[in-house]
């Protein structure tokens, strides 16, 4: 089973660390959210593990010949970019190209993995619908499903349900806690902390390139810390709806 090791990993832009010193050992089965304000250098820490960035420490992934990593590791940028008219069909299916060999032709089980993909993200009635012409939340989660159809045992995204309905923030996060739990490493990141504490088994907590916490949500998310690097003071209960995670006030 593939999981994801970081030791020490650090990468400075100028003389300054913006990821600095991460160890951490992330295991199948964790939907591993990964938190902190604006420029805690999350997604930097993402593109350094998947090895698209000059990097100090090591990562296991990065550590992978580029063929091999891209069957492992799907990765979901922040940035979502469809360069080209083509049908949602066609860009989901574009997740299947890892698994081809040059020239080769999509068979039976590439198929059956873009279909799975997009029935996931309920893409059904969008198939032979031109990507380039949906709204910008429809477009990520074509992006998803591209990314799902990929089937790697490692997902990363970056802030993958900023400017999704609530409804579907929801689904989207119930989905990559049901991938987890089917036996996926997934790590996300995300600002909505009460969707985080409620869908993550785990949370990084990150604050000025470091890695200051680590562990179960509801520890993660103390007073202190919410205090410290939020600057936040916030309601968190356990409901029998679930955690429940509300900000009341900026405490700094
Ligand atoms: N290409 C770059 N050159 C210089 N500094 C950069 C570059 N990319 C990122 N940084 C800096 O590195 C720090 C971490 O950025 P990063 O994008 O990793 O943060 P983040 O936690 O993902 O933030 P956000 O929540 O706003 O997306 C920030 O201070 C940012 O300004």
């Amino acid at each position: 089973m593939t999981g994801l090791e970081l030791s020490h990993l650090t990468v400075r832009r100028g003389a300054c660390p913006v990821v600095d010193d991460v160890t951490a050992r992330l295991s199948p089965g964790d939907c591993v959210g990964l938190v902190g304000p604006n420029g805690a250098g999350k997604t930097t820490l993402m593109r350094a593990a998947l090895g698209l960035l000059p990097h100090k420490g090591t990562s296991s992934l990065a550590r992978l010949p580029a063929p091999e990593r891209a069957r492992t590791a799907a990765w979901l940028p922040q940035t979502r970019e469809i360069a080209w008219p083509v049908s949602v069909e066609t860009l989901v299916a574009l997740g299947r190209t890892p698994h081809l060999g040059p020239g080769q032709r999509p068979g039976p089980a590439d198929r059956a993995a873009v279909d799975a993909a997009m029935a996931r993200l309920e893409l059904g009635g969008f198939a032979t619908r031109c990507a380039t012409e949906l709204s910008g939340g429809e477009q990520a989660r074509v992006l998803i499903a591209r990314a799902l159809a990929q089937e790697a045992p490692v997902l990363m995204a970056d802030e993958p349900i900023a400017g999704l309905d609530p409804a579907h923030q929801f689904t989207t996060m119930a989905l990559f806690a049901r991938l987890a739990a089917e036996g996926r490493l997934v790590m996300v990141s995300l600002h909505d902390l009460g969707l985080a504490v409620r869908f993550c088994t785990r949370l990084l907590l990150m604050h000025r390139g470091r890695l200051v916490a680590d562990g179960p949500p509801r520890a993660v998310l103390s007073e202190a810390n919410l205090a410290e690097v939020f600057g936040l003071r916030a309601y968190l209960a356990e409901t029998p709806d679930g955690p429940v995670f509300q900000p009341l006030e900026v405490v700094r």
